[in-house]
């Protein structure tokens, strides 16, 4: 059996990040398992978007260790295996969607067959076949975001970080998207490390990263997070961590002596 380091796809340990004179990420470790669908959860602000830039290797002045599918982030041999869709869908309004898969695949270096065979099949898993020959320019925001993140599909790559995926997505289309992310790793093996500010949604994902203002406050699974803190939904999980992380930072502020009294 696989012990649980060599089975993760990304291992941080007092992984540190500076962004414009400030640290916005302290000590972070934390492993996640490889073929999981990890849930990155915490306020705006709190630095999910500086984690998933790390990890995918476009955040500077990263200190610590940080290996991704056993290799320090952003470098050469990930360039294939990891795809990364932010918040803003980036793709060229002025092609369709199929072009714009078509040229993100030929980018990436598939030949003919491998390309037309990966374009449709990206096209059918954010169920966009019937608006695939649109111009992207024309197809609404959920639309567009589902464009981008059909690029990412494209060359099965081993790990997904996706950047608020269902933000401002209807219920329907958020259910479908969840149940595509379960299908990739019971399908393909895919990881995926997924942020979100919707504590709903907490309970789709296998394990969870709760953060707040640049710290770890928990990784673990959904359930073991309700049972260790005794509260009913991972939302009250995590309103007890904060709770507690503020009454211990109260107290290591308090004058020696005044705590005494
Ligand atoms: N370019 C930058 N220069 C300096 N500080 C930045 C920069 N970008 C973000 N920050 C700061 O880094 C911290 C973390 O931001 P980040 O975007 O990672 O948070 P987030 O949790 O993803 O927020 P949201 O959920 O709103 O997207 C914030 O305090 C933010 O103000």
């Amino acid at each position: 059996m696989m012990n649980y380091q060599a089975a993760a796809a990304v291992r941080a340990d007092g992984l540190t990040v500076v962004r414009g004179g400030r640290t916005v990420l302290r000590d972070l470790s934390f492993q996640i398992p490889r073929s999981t669908v990890t849930g990155l959860l915490g306020p705006s602000g709190c630095g999910k978007s500086t984690l998933m830039r790390a990890v995918v290797g476009t955040q500077a002045r990263v200190s610590g260790t940080l290996e991704v599918l056993g290799h320090p982030a952003g470098t050469a041999p990930l360039r294939s295996r990891v795809g990364y869709v932010t918040q803003a869908p980036s793709v060229y309004s002025d092609l369709t969607a199929r072009q714009n898969l078509d040229y993100f695949a030929s980018v990436l270096g598939l030949t003919r067959d491998e390309r037309r065979e990966q374009v449709e099949r990206a096209l059918a898993d954010v169920d966009l076949t019937s608006r695939a020959d649109a111009l992207a320019g024309n197809l609404s925001g959920g639309q567009r975001s589902r464009v981008s993140l059909a690029v990412a599909l494209l060359g099965t790559p081993d790990l997904l970080v996706l950047d608020e995926p269902t933000v401002g997505l209807d219920p329907v289309l958020r259910r479908d998207l969840w149940s595509l992310f379960h299908r990739l790793v019971a399908e393909r093996g895919t990881t995926l490390l997924v942020s979100s500010h919707a504590m709903d949604e907490a309970d789709r994902c296998e394990r969870l990263l709760l953060m707040r203002a640049g710290r770890l406050l928990a990784d673990d699974t959904p359930e073991a997070l309700r049972d260790r803190t005794g509260a009913g939904t991972v939302e009250d999980a995590f309103l007890h961590l904060v709770d507690t992380a503020r009454r211990e930072e109260q107290g290591n502020r308090a004058v020696p002596g005044e705590a005494a009294r």
